[in-house]
Formats: C-alpha cells, structure tokens, sequence
C-alpha cells in the first residue's frame, strides 16, 4: 500500500509560482486518506479565484496516479482565503480593495461591479460598496435600483443588499440622488465612515470599494478609517487619463495604499458588426505606466457595446454572459487581483493607517 509520505512526496514536485515553493511545505496539501488503492486529498488554496486552480489539480492527479499501488484519486480544491495584516476595521472582512480612478467616466464602477461578480462566481465571499456618494451608479448597474436595504435597529446596522451573489451597499439604497448632490465635505466623510462600519457584512474575503473619482476627501476619509489591502487603478489608454491615473496612484501612496496594478479600460474598440478590434487610442500608456510606478496592468478591457447594453440593464455582463470573451476578460482579473492580494499577505506586512493630527 501507498504510503502518506510517498503521497506527499510525489506533490512536493508542484510549485506555486507566485510563492515559489511546492505546495507541500507551503500546507497547501491536507487531509490525506489511503483506503487500499484509493487515495483522497484537499488542496487548500490563498483563494478560490486562484488562476492556476486547475493546472495544480491536473498536476497533483498525474503526479499521485503514477505512485505504485495507486489505482484511484479524489482531489478537493478547497481555498482560505488569507486577511491583509494590521488592525481589521470591519469585523470579518479579509480584504479592502479600492477601484479608483484619477477622473471621472473611465468606467470605474463597470469595472467594479464585474470584478466583483466574477470573484463571487469563483466561489469567494464578496462585497461592494459604492462610495461615490454624488452620483451613486452601483444600485443601477447590480440591478437593485429602487429597493431599500433593511436596517437592524437593534444593532444599529445597515443590512446589505444582494444580487449576483454580491453583498453591495449605497448610499444610493438610502437617499434620493439629488438628496446627495447637494452634501459637502463632512456630511460626505460621515456618510461614507458609515457605509464603512454600520452596515452588517458578516463574513467576506473581498470588500471591494468603488470610489468616487479623483483625489478628494472620500479617498483620504477611506484610508484613514480602514486598512485598505491594495486599491486597483482604472485608465482608458488616453494621455489625459493616464495624467490623471498618476495622481491617482500618487495619492494613495502617500497613504501608504499600494497600488496592486493598473486596469485599462476601453483599451480596443471591438466592432459590434464585423467583430474586428481596433485601437483607436494610442496603446502601451498603461504598460509605460505601470512600469514607471513598478507595477502591472491586471487587464486590459476592450470598449464593447454589450458591456454598457449589460450596465444600463442591471445584469452585468459576467453575470448575463459568463462564457463570453468579454466576460472572460474579467474573470482573468478577478485571478489576478486576488493572486496579488495573496502574495501581498504572505508577506505578513503591517498595512499602516495613517492618522492625521
Ligand atoms: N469597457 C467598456 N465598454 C463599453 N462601455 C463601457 C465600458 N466601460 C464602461 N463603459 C460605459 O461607460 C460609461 C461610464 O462608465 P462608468 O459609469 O463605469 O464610469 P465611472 O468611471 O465609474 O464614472 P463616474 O466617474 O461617473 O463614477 C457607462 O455608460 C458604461 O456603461
């Protein structure tokens, strides 16, 4: 009979190529029961939007099949997912990511909301919360504009609406929008710090936080109130909104946010008749960009009619069309910013908050 160190030996030829180790010594490898000629396993994964999930359960299968004595094998790709370091400002929330943008109408909030539907669809624990408190677009494009969220008065909480199998609040669940058009600076930080910390989110593994454009007082009430894991920049390829991008950038690293990388949105045009795709911005800025503040572009998404025809219907496009080219776009970065977020946290760093006097 197969013994369990020969099991374990067999897989420690499986190496992770973020952490750069085998999936053994990094504990990936549990629960391994032998009955006869059958051999059973979980692989325990840093998330379930792990982009090489299956090549390890392909390799692991191969590599356990081959042991002598071993006729069958039952792989369970489970994933835990990991929690930023430092203080959790909001109990039970693993990670807070910001999408943020330089300037407006990049398509902050459409990349948002399918970022967050496909990291549900993997499986993970998510929430969004729309902190463009001046023209919330969350509720429309999660198609939950209209309803209310209920409040728990007993804990004094906010309860979050749920579609796509994203947990996601606005202040656009709460107020009329021209209610919101008219509040200033403080009123915007009070009501964003309780977006933050009344609402009941109960256990996540991604709080994603669609910000407002810009560089102004929402950005700085965020990182001053929570630790904020990574923000993910959103750029269309023109001059202008790289500039922008920049500030963006510069702006959270003065508050010790790391940038995780750069999304570039409506990098290609894709022709709704003939299909073929043309750049009609100049190409490379985001790639210039991220090389200069030694960072990445997560994606590129091209400017596809059916992912503003999805938008403006409430189903966005990942949830209406999961198998389509350009829901698959979204996906690969649903893997990518959950895979830099991992080997952000394995490296145990404090994320520090910073306090104004
Ligand atoms: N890749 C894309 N292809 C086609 N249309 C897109 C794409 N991304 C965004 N859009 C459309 O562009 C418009 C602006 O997008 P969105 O509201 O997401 O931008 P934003 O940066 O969040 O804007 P704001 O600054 O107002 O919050 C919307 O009509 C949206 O449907």
């Amino acid at each position: 009979m197969v013994a369990e160190s020969d099991i374990l030996n067999a897989l420690s030829v499986i190496i992770d190529p973020d952490f750069k180790k085998d999936i053994v010594s990094l504990g990936f490898v549990k629960n391994v029961v032998i009955d006869g000629s059958s051999v059973a396993f979980t692989i325990e994964l840093t998330t379930p939007a792990c982009p090489v999930k299956e090549e390890f359960r392909q390799a692991a299968d191969a590599a356990v099949s081959a042991l002598p004595g071993v006729e069958a094998v039952d792989i369970t790709m489970s994933s835990k997912v990991t929690a930023s370091q430092g203080k959790q400002a909001i109990p039970g929330v693993a990670n807070i990511i910001a999408i943020a943008s330089g300037k407006g109408g990049v398509g902050k909030s459409t990349t948002a909301v399918n970022l967050a539907v496909a990291m549900a669809q993997t499986g993970a624990r998510v929430g969004l919360l729309d902190a463009d408190i001046y023209g919330p677009s969350i509720p429309r494009m999660m198609g939950l504009a209209g309803y209310k969220p209920e409040i728990d008065h007993q804990a004094k909480r906010i309860c979050p609406l749920e579609n796509y199998g994203v947990k996601t609040i606005s202040i656009g669940y709460l107020v009329d929008d021209d209610q919101a058009m008219i509040w200033r600076g403080p009123m915007v930080a009070s009501a964003l710090g309780q977006l933050l910390t009344d609402v009941n989110w109960g256990d996540l593994d991604y709080l994603f936080i669609d910000m407002p454009p810009g560089t102004g007082d929402a950005q700085l009430t965020l990182t001053q109130k929570v630790p904020v894991t990574g923000a993910v920049m959103v750029t269309t390829p023109q001059d202008i909104a790289l500039l922008d991008c920049r500030k963006g950038i510069d702006m959270f690293k003065k508050s010790s946010v790391h940038t995780l990388g750069i999304v570039e949105n409506m990098s290609q045009f894709i022709c709704p008749h003939c299909g073929e795709s043309s750049s009609i911005f100049a190409e490379g800025g985001a790639e210039r960009l991220s090389q200069e503040y030694k960072t990445e572009v997560l994606a590129h998404i091209p400017l596809d009619i059916s992912i503003r025809e999805k938008a403006d219907e409430g189903i966005p496009i990942v949830a209406a069309a999961p198998d389509s080219k350009q829901a698959k776009g979204y996906q690969a970065l649903a893997g990518e910013v959950a895979r830099k977020i991992s080997i952000q946290n394995s490296r145990k760093i404090d994320i520090p908050i910073i306090v104004q006097g």
